[in-house]
């Protein structure tokens, strides 16, 4: 109890930086960074990761902190970011890293970010679907669209944590709630999916995973994941047989992970991938960037569904438009029927946590 109450006040005292290991080291390292010249304030975007400690959180610090878009760094979660912090700031790249740990310091973790990332949350073991984690990380994510509304409230929002068919509508519930709501701004990180989908249609085709970008729309659980293999770019015709493995493949993805890790959690290293392609493009429209598109799961008029994953064109306001299906052929067609249904589900699911 003493110590925890005394662990809590040193980081308190440099919640503006990282936790060092013990009393005495701080003394000296915080003498030396006051004859330290840098001024910090290097051009660049402010960006938060929530849940910055864990499998997703720790490979997604360190290529956040490769990315030369990024000045200003901030790693957020409810243990151990000290550590992490500590580790990823040794890194010699351009964005100045700052840890945060626990509630009382979400604030200073989200004052003035112009990005905030939300890998926050459990993971699945096997046998259970992503719909089973939502009683856990619903609440998570709702606390944290708490924090974003009052403290940056006009940041682009990536959110990572599952069921992502449900949470991106609670976190839109929440700003609803709180006056802050911009659709533009809030987004559903399917890019993993995209990013299997051009891997395994390359292994099938015999190319470069490089030079060929499948749209996957939808959402982001089992049916809902529909990868449009007709609009593959550059065209390619598929067998039958291709088509229906492929789609299974991608459509189970993240189950192939999960049952390979046996119990030790789902993907970590390649989400961290896809959300730091992701949010890269994010940075990239905010910048002003022309032709940044890429899939995510947005409010939308797409479908009939109040959100739905498309392709989008990212922007200085971010989701700045949001396109078409294009022409589905009939596979696809019942593909996306089923993905509907389910989705449906979901995304009510997720809107009467919050307003009940
Ligand atoms: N959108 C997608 O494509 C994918 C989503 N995911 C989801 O991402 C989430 C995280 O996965 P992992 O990193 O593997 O899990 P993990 O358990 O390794 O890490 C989650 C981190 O969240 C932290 N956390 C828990 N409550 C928090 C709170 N209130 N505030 C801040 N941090 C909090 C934990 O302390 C932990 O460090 C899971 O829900 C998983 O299903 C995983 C893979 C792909
Ligand atoms: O499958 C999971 O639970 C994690 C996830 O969303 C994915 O890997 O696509």
């Amino acid at each position: 109890m003493e110590r925890s109450a005394e662990a809590s006040r040193r980081i308190a005292r440099i919640s503006s930086h990282l936790q060092p290991p013990s009393s005495q080291m701080e003394e000296i390292s915080l003498l030396r960074r006051s004859n330290c010249r840098s001024k910090g304030g290097a051009p660049g975007f402010k960006v938060a990761i929530l849940g910055a400690a864990g499998g997703i959180g720790q490979p997604l610090a360190l290529l956040m902190k490769m990315n030369p878009l990024v000045s200003v760094l901030h790693l957020y979660d409810v243990v151990n970011t000290p550590g992490v912090t500590a580790d990823i700031s040794h890194m010699d790249t351009g964005a100045v890293v700052r840890g945060f740990l626990g509630q009382p310091q979400l604030e200073s973790a989200l004052i003035g970010m112009d990005l905030v990332i939300i890998p926050a949350g459990v993971p699945r073991k096997p046998g259970m679907t992503r719909d089973d984690l939502f009683n856990i990380n619903a609440g998570i994510v709702r606390t944290l669209c708490e924090g974003i509304a009052k403290w940056c409230p006009n940041a682009i929002v990536n959110v990572i944590s599952n069921p992502v068919n449900s949470t991106v509508p609670i976190a839109a519930e929440v700003f609803k709630q709180a006056g802050t709501y911009d659709p533009k701004h809030l987004l559903g990180v399917t890019t993993l999916d995209v990013v299997r989908a051009n891997t395994f249609v390359a292994e099938v085709l015999g190319i470069n995973p490089r030079e060929v970008s499948v749209p996957v729309v939808g959402g982001h659980a089992g049916v809902t994941i529909l990868p449009l293999l007709s609009q593959v770019n550059p065209p390619y015709s598929f067998t039958t047989e291709e088509i229906r493995y492929l789609t299974d493949r991608i459509q189970n993805g993240g189950t192939e992970v999960v049952e390979a890790k046996a119990g030790a959690g789902s993907a970590t290293l390649s989400m961290a991938y896809a959300a730091a392609k992701f949010a890269d493009a994010c940075l990239r429209g905010l910048r002003g960037d022309a032709g940044i598109v890429e899939c995510s799961f947005v409010a939308s008029q797409v479908t009939e569904l109040p959100f739905f994953a498309s392709k989008v064109r990212l922007g200085r306001s971010g989701a700045e438009e949001i396109f078409p299906l294009g022409p589905l052929n009939e596979f696809e067609r019942a593909g996306l029927e089923k993905a509907k249904k389910e989705l449906a589900g979901s995304i009510q699911k997720g809107v009467s946590f919050i307003r009940k």
